[in-house]
């Protein structure tokens, strides 16, 4: 018993030195705050945050111990340090400040991954003015007074807007000669393909991306950024591709055929999953609290994710259903399953239910 209470004297005592440098640490990073205020520096420095979790992953293996665990501490430990330097603050003092790569547009600017993506154009050192119909009042970035305007100022051009207006606008910008190229970040490419189809025609530099996250990421260490190729390869793709890859975040090839089907997957069948699970919960009549008060840890870990896709944006979620071609089939796959693992319970074929679970374990211990 003493053995055990000395470990944790220890531990405790460890924790302690752990908790005073992470205070040295806000300390530091505090002071780096008002130097990039100080000096019109962008609070969030992406190439900084590479270098820190690929060192990072490094020297957790040197140390033996997990790479995911020391990446997630200094994840938390970065995300926090952004918030203590205020980067509302101190971006809307380094406005037009720090050296502007390019000029670029953001079409849409107004929503949520919108000004995300004016923030992250902004602390790449770029010059950002937004165009949208409906203006915010709170944003610190200016809106051109008119498309046109924009339009000739931009030497990049940025569709942050819903999928079916970003097919609308592609369409109307093909009957303008543009030079500047164009990123457009749809959820779906089908829904778009005719303004995409046409731009290639039309000579217009349209890359498509998808960012695989929503606007509220602060970091971008572990997130997916999808670049697609197609329908004709445009110049535009290896500086895309430069850009994001100066962050932390993973790039994705994939030629833009691909994309859809693999969506239904990666998001349709993963929100359609969760909301079902949602409806499931809700129509039980017993109020979530007391499911929680008696949780497992399925359900736990279950519910931590259900409730980030019953929260998200309604008419989003509704569309990626309903614009992806493939969502049908999905349906019908879901369907089958039910009806799989339905009659392996009703009929008491426990050996159907059993082959049913190997063969998903298999699948997954393929990688
Ligand atoms: O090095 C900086 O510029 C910092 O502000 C420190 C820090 C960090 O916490 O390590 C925080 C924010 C930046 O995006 C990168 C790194």
């Amino acid at each position: 018993m003493d053995d055990l209470n000395q470990l944790r004297q220890s531990i405790r005592d460890i924790d302690a030195q752990i908790l005073e440098l992470t205070s040295e640490r806000m300390n530091l990073c505090r002071q780096v705050g008002e130097y990039k205020r100080a000096n019109n520096l962008p609070v969030k420095d992406y190439k900084v945050e590479k270098v820190i979790l690929d060192r990072t992953r490094q020297q957790a293996r040197d140390a033996g111990i997990e790479p995911d665990l020391a990446v997630s501490i200094m994840k938390n430990l970065i995300k926090y340090s952004v918030l203590e330097q205020d980067e509302i603050k101190s971006m809307m003092l380094a406005q037009g400040s720090s050296k502007a790569v390019k000029q670029v547009l953001l079409i849409g600017g107004s929503g949520n991954m919108g000004q995300w993506m004016a923030h992250f154009f902004e602390a790449l050192g770029h010059d950002v003015q937004l165009f949208d119909r409906s203006r915010l009042s709170k944003t610190r970035y200016n809106y051109v007074e008119s498309l046109d305007d924009g339009l000739a100022w931009a030497e990049m051009i940025i569709l942050a807007t819903p999928m079916e207006s970003t097919n609308e606008i592609l369409l109307d910008l093909c009957k303008r000669s543009i030079k500047a190229p164009i990123i457009e970040l749809t959820s779906l490419k089908s829904p778009i393909m005719s303004g995409l189809n046409l731009a290639n025609q039309t000579g217009l530099d349209v890359v498509s991306i998808h960012p695989m996250f929503g606007p509220d990421v602060k970091i971008l260490s572990g997130r997916n950024i999808i670049i697609c190729d197609g329908p004709k390869r445009s110049e535009s793709v290896d500086v895309v591709e430069a850009m994001f890859r100066q962050t932390s975040a993973n790039i994705i090839k994939m030629p833009l055929e691909k994309h859809d089907t693999f969506m239904s997957y990666v998001l349709g069948s993963a929100h359609m999953l969760n909301l079902l699970y949602a409806n499931v919960l809700e129509s039980s009549g017993i109020p979530f609290q007391d499911l929680e008060d008696v949780a497992g840890t399925t359900f736990a870990h279950q519910v931590g994710v259900t409730k980030n896709v019953v929260f998200e944006n309604q008419d989003l979620y509704f569309d990626i259903q309903r614009l992806n071609l493939e969502t049908d089939q999905l349906f019908e796959s879901f369907k089958s399953q039910i009806h799989l693992m339905e009659n392996s319970i009703r009929q008491n074929r426990r050996s159907d239910f059993k082959e049913a679970m190997k063969k998903s374990a298999d699948y997954f211990r393929q990688n």
